[in-house]
């Protein structure tokens, strides 16, 4: 079989931020599809995502991407779609110009950075907000339209950071509905959560606590 890999395929993977260990001898598959990367806080789901993303690099081990590659810059650039906590919204842009200006970097047409910028503003109910800048709109909004722009290059990788944390049930049902049913095709997406609603979801699991109990201490403190 001379078949490419649909997967992120991880294998002995190490990582750790000086002495903190985060990761050791970390072996895991990630198929197209919903997988929610659950765990207490700390045990190290972002910097799983990170490494992912290939912005952090492992200590041991190796990681492919879908299709057999390392996470380089060109994947980051056409292929990736990362929503972190912090959102990093352009703030000087609309929300139409930050979707705009990912997809005209991910290389798409003209024709297709538009069309999709219009898809995915609707999907996310963001439509009547095109023309604002993020710090007028409200968090939920924000979130969601984090979520449009990771979306616009269609990416065969997508990896969101708690991305309904301290959203309301309409805001959460939204992007339930967006991971639920319209995933691009063969796209591998990674959800790090807390958020029990996504539960609801179709999807893999990965208990991330098996790996790293480094904050266990915190169960003693509650
Ligand atoms: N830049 C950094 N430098 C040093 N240590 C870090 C850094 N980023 C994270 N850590 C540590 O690595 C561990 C894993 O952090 P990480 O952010 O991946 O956890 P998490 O599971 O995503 O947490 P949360 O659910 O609270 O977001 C934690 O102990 C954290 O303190």
């Amino acid at each position: 079989m001379n078949g490419v890999s649909a997967e992120i395929i991880c294998r002995d993977l190490g990582f750790g931020y000086g002495k903190t260990r985060v990761l050791e001898h970390f072996d895991a598959r990630f198929a197209p599809g919903l997988t929610l990367v659950k765990g207490f806080s700390g045990c190290g789901k972002s910097t799983l995502l990170k490494l992912i993303a290939g912005y952090l690099a492992p200590t041991s081990g190796t990681l492919a991407i879908p299709g057999g590659g390392r996470p380089d810059s060109a994947f980051q650039r056409h292929s990736l779609g990362f929503v972190f906590q912090q959102l990093n919204l352009l703030p000087l842009a609309s929300l139409r110009r930050n979707l705009e200006l990912v997809g005209t970097l991910a290389g798409l047409s003209r024709t297709d950075v538009h069309a999709r910028t219009d898809k995915y503003l609707a999907l996310l109910g963001l439509d009547a907000f095109a023309d604002r800048l993020p710090s007028t709109l409200s968090g939920g909004q924000q979130q969601r339209a984090a979520i449009a722009r990771a979306l616009i290059k269609e990416p065969t990788v997508l990896l969101l950071d708690e991305p309904t944390s301290g959203l309301d049930d309409l805001n959460c049902r939204v992007i339930m509905k967006l991971l639920g049913s319209h995933l691009p095709p063969a796209c591998v997406c990674l959800v790090a959560t807390h958020d029990q609603r996504l539960s609801d979801l179709p999807h893999e699991g990965l208990d991330f606590n098996r790996f790293l109990p480094v904050e266990r201490h915190l169960v003693a403190l509650a």
